[in-house]
Parts: structure tokens; C-alpha cells; sequence
């Protein structure tokens, strides 16, 4: 029997973040409940993608941030934002998720039971068939698909997700909706970024508007009101270049 994994409560608390003189994020608190589907929505640049990496420790920060699991520690899963592949490289849908799903070196050759896991998660996609394709030959939706799939192995508790439905068609959207049903009803945590309003209203539990500060924060119902969306959106980011920090000459 599989157990259900069910995934962690996260808290960032006056979470900071100064790229050079840029301040990207500023005093961000945001409670991710656990078992939630929680969408980031706001403009481009406005530090969604930042937030979710400096969850995922690619990003330093100031503040708190913690990940609170109901029992030990689970799987992290991440869907990055849409990534390029060369049309020559020589590496098939199943090279890329050997790659990304094996732990040990590939020269150590295959875990046991990692081909039964990619060949469930290909399957739960629809990338069955084109396993032995190259990345770089697959449409942007197909490659897509195979990102939503590493993200499946090994089971996670919490998925983070950075526009997993950019390029997805139809038939795309509706592996994107199972799976996410699929998650719910495992209690997993999902913190997704999407700028598909009309796809939040319908499928998160909860959803915050970040536009370097937060702006606002609860049900999609009610937050995703034309007004709150056109103040997001048409807001510009009240951010101050950071001071500069002359140095003193000895
Ligand atoms: N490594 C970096 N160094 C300097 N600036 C960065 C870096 N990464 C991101 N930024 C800047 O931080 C800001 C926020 O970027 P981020 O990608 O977090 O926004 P986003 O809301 O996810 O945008 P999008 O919806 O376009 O993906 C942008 O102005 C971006 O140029």
C-alpha cells in the first residue's frame, strides 16, 4: 500500500530579498496552509519566481521561512519555469528524466525501480509514446508535460510550481487539472505561480497578488475582483533602490 503523502505548512515572515541595488522582495509574510492548492499571481518582474526560490534555498533572503511537515521531512517537487533545450542536443524525454530523477551519479547506472516510476509518471502525462524523442524536438507543451513528470518522482509532499501551464494545450490543461485534483486529495501542498487568472479562480484554494510587496491574500473569489487584479497589475512597485554603501577609504 502507498501511503498519501501530506505535505507541509510554510511560513515566510518579513521576507527580504536585494539583488545588487535592486530590491526585489520586500516584508513578504504568507502563511501556505498545508494540504492547500495556493496560487501567486502579479506582473512580470514582480518577484514570484524570486519568493518561491528562496523557499527552495537558490535564493538568500532576509526574514524567516519555514517548511513545517506533519511527521518527518518529505519530497520537495519543482516545476521550473518553461526550460530551453537545443533542437542537436542528444538527450531523449527518458535521459532527461533519468537525469533529473536519480540521485546517484548516472555512471553508477540505473536505481532499482526508477524505470517502473518514469514510466508511471510519462504515463500520467501522456508522454508515453514519445519517450525516446529528444527534448529539444518536443513542442513547448510536450515539454512541459515532461517537467510536471520529473516533478512526480519521488512522491512529493510539497510542489512548487513556477507557470506549469504556460504552454499547455487542451489536452495539456486537463492533465494539469487531474493531477492537481490528484494532489489535493493527498493532502499535498501546492504553491503554484500562474498568471492564468481564470484558471486560479477555478482550481486554488487561496491566492496572494505579489508585486514585490504583497497585496493581497485569500479566497480566489474574492481577491481575484477586477478592481484588486487592475491595482496588481497597473500598480508600479513602490520599491526604493537599496542605499549605496560607499567604502571607506582606510
Ligand atoms: N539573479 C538575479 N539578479 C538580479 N536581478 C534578478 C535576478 N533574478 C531576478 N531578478 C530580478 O528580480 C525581479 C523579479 O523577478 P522574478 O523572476 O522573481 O519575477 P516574476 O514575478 O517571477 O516574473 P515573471 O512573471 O516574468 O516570471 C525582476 O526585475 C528580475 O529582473
Amino acid at each position: 500500500m502507498t501511503h498519501s503523502p501530506a505535505g507541509p505548512e510554510i511560513r515566510f515572515e518579513s521576507v527580504g530579498l536585494t539583488l545588487g541595488r535592486t530590491e526585489i522582495l520586500r516584508d513578504v509574510s504568507l502563511r501556505v496552509l498545508a494540504g492547500s492548492v495556493h496560487a501567486l499571481v502579479g506582473p512580470n518582474g514582480g518577484g514570484k519566481s524570486s519568493l518561491v526560490k528562496t523557499l527552495l534555498g537558490q535564493m538568500p533572503h532576509r526574514g524567516r521561512l519555514s517548511i513545517a511537515w506533519p511527521a518527518q521531512p518529505g519530497t520537495i517537487g519543482y516545476v521550473p519555469q518553461a526550460l530551453e533545450f537545443d533542437r542537436g542536443l542528444p538527450m531523449t524525454v527518458e535521459d532527461f528524466m533519468r537525469a533529473t530523477t536519480q540521485r546517484r551519479p548516472a555512471f553508477l547506472g540505473r536505481a532499482c525501480g526508477q524505470m517502473a516510476s518514469i514510466d508511471a509518471a510519462l504515463e500520467r502525462v501522456g508522454m508515453s509514446d514519445k519517450r525516446l524523442r529528444r527534448m529539444g524536438a518536443l513542442s513547448g507543451g510536450e515539454r512541459q508535460r515532461v517537467l510536471l513528470a520529473q516533478s512526480l518522482i519521488p512522491r512529493p509532499g510539497l510542489l512548487v510550481l513556477d507557470e506549469p501551464m504556460a504552454a499547455l494545450d487542451e489536452a495539456g490543461i486537463a492533465v494539469f487539472e487531474h493531477l492537481l485534483a490528484d494532489w489535493r486529495r493527498d493532502g499535498v501542498t501546492v504553491l503554484w505561480i500562474e498568471h492564468d487568472i481564470d484558471a486560479v479562480a477555478r482550481l486554488a484554494d487561496r491566492v496572494s497578488g505579489l508585486n514585490r510587496s504583497l497585496l493581497f491574500d485569500g479566497a480566489p473569489l474574492e481577491m481575484l475582483a477586477p478592481e484588486r487584479l487592475l491595482a496588481l497589475f497597473s500598480a508600479r512597485p513602490r520599491i526604493t533602490p537599496a542605499p549605496v554603501r560607499l567604502g571607506v577609504a582606510a
